[in-house]
């Protein structure tokens, strides 16, 4: 897994221009995309439209190229074919405008462990311009948004893991930016935490922050994410809100059948021959649009299946041709 780091270090960044971006226009934008690293083509013709406002799940196995694309967003990557526009600046040219008005928030956390909460903060506020006589106010707003302004005093070597998460994504919106990127924000975390990460990412997009996520967590594109781009090699291989998407590729029933080997291989066949997709599970095979199943071939697929809701899991599966977490 590569890495987002914030690049706001090696930047000289300007305050945020006062003309606000439209609406309408898309908060970042690609068009055939391609990045390659010597023989390897990580991002291959890649088009991609996020409009402005929405969460959108950047989901894909490993390898797909999701961490690429985030770094061609920030410039740190440089694309060998294709065009990429965030918040209306073509990037890399006018990528330092671009990044002052965009939060990255890396997939590693780098904070520095001897300052406090509020010192990180205070850091990234002055390396971000924000104007001296605001940056109190920005800092306690991202504390508060962190749910950590009772830990502000508190070294970031004393917090938990969970309290260095909220920390490292506050950091990246205390310049108050109009696009957050997060590279996997809640890779490795135990449940508790993920779900607490999880209501801070959706209060952001409730306040029309736009949200770019990689993420391979199924669960976490489906709660959080208004709509999903699916990455397979380095291209989009489907688009759309969860719901719909769930819809197209996996119908709303899927049938589980358990059974030897053989009994397995019969029911794919079957189904396959039926025009309907399936998946494998261990020692089950999937028949998806199941709702679509007429009487005669249910009974040719035997009383053995168990009938379910068809998730976003079973379209990842069946397009991808990968597991997931
Ligand atoms: N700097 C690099 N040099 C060479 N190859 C790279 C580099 N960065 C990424 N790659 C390769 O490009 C491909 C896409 O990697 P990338 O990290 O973008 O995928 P990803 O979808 O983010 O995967 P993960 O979920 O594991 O982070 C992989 O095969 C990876 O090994």
């Amino acid at each position: 897994m590569s890495s987002l780091t914030p690049i706001v270090g090696r930047m000289t960044l300007q305050r945020p221009p006062a003309e606000p971006v439209a609406a309408a226009q898309a908060a970042i934008s690609l068009r055939g995309v391609v990045k390659r690293f010597g023989e390897l083509t990580a991002v291959d013709g890649l088009d991609l439209e996020v409009p402005s406002g929405i969460c959108l799940g950047l989901l894909g196995p490993n390898g797909a190229g999701k961490s690429t694309t985030m770094r061609l967003l920030t410039a740190q990557a440089l694309a060998d074919e294709g065009r990429i526009e965030v918040l209306g600046f073509p990037v890399p040219r006018r990528s330092k405008r671009a990044r002052a008005l965009m939060g990255v928030v890396p997939q590693q956390d780098n904070l520095d462990e001897e300052l406090t909460a509020q010192e990180n903060l205070e850091v990234f506020a002055h390396l971000y311009r924000v104007p001296r006589g605001e940056r109190r106010r920005a800092v306690d707003e991202a504390l508060e948004i962190a749910h950590l302004t009772g830990r502000r005093h508190t070294r970031v070597d004393g917090l938990s893991g969970g309290m260095r998460r909220r920390l490292l994504i506050a950091r990246g919106l205390v310049h108050r930016p109009r696009l957050v990127l997060l590279d996997e924000p809640t890779v490795g975390l135990d449940p508790q935490v993920r779900a607490e990460l999880w209501g801070l990412i959706d209060g952001l997009r409730s306040r029309g922050t736009t949200v770019l996520m990689s993420t391979h967590y199924i669960e976490e594109a489906e709660r959080l994410a208004d709509q999903c781009a699916l990455m397979s090699r380095g291209k989009v291989i489907a688009r759309g809100a969860p719901g719909a998407l769930v819809a197209e590729y996996a119908g709303e029933v899927v049938v589980e059948h358990y059974g030897p080997p053989e009994r397995l291989a019969e029911v794919e066949g079957v189904a396959r021959a039926a025009g309907l997709p399936t998946r494998r599970t261990g020692p089950s095979v999937s028949v998806l649009k199941a709702e679509t199943i007429p009487p005669s071939l249910d009974d040719e697929l035997g009383p053995d299946g168990v009938r379910r809701a068809a998730s976003l899991e079973d379209v990842f599966v069946v397009l991808t041709g990968e597991r997931v977490e």
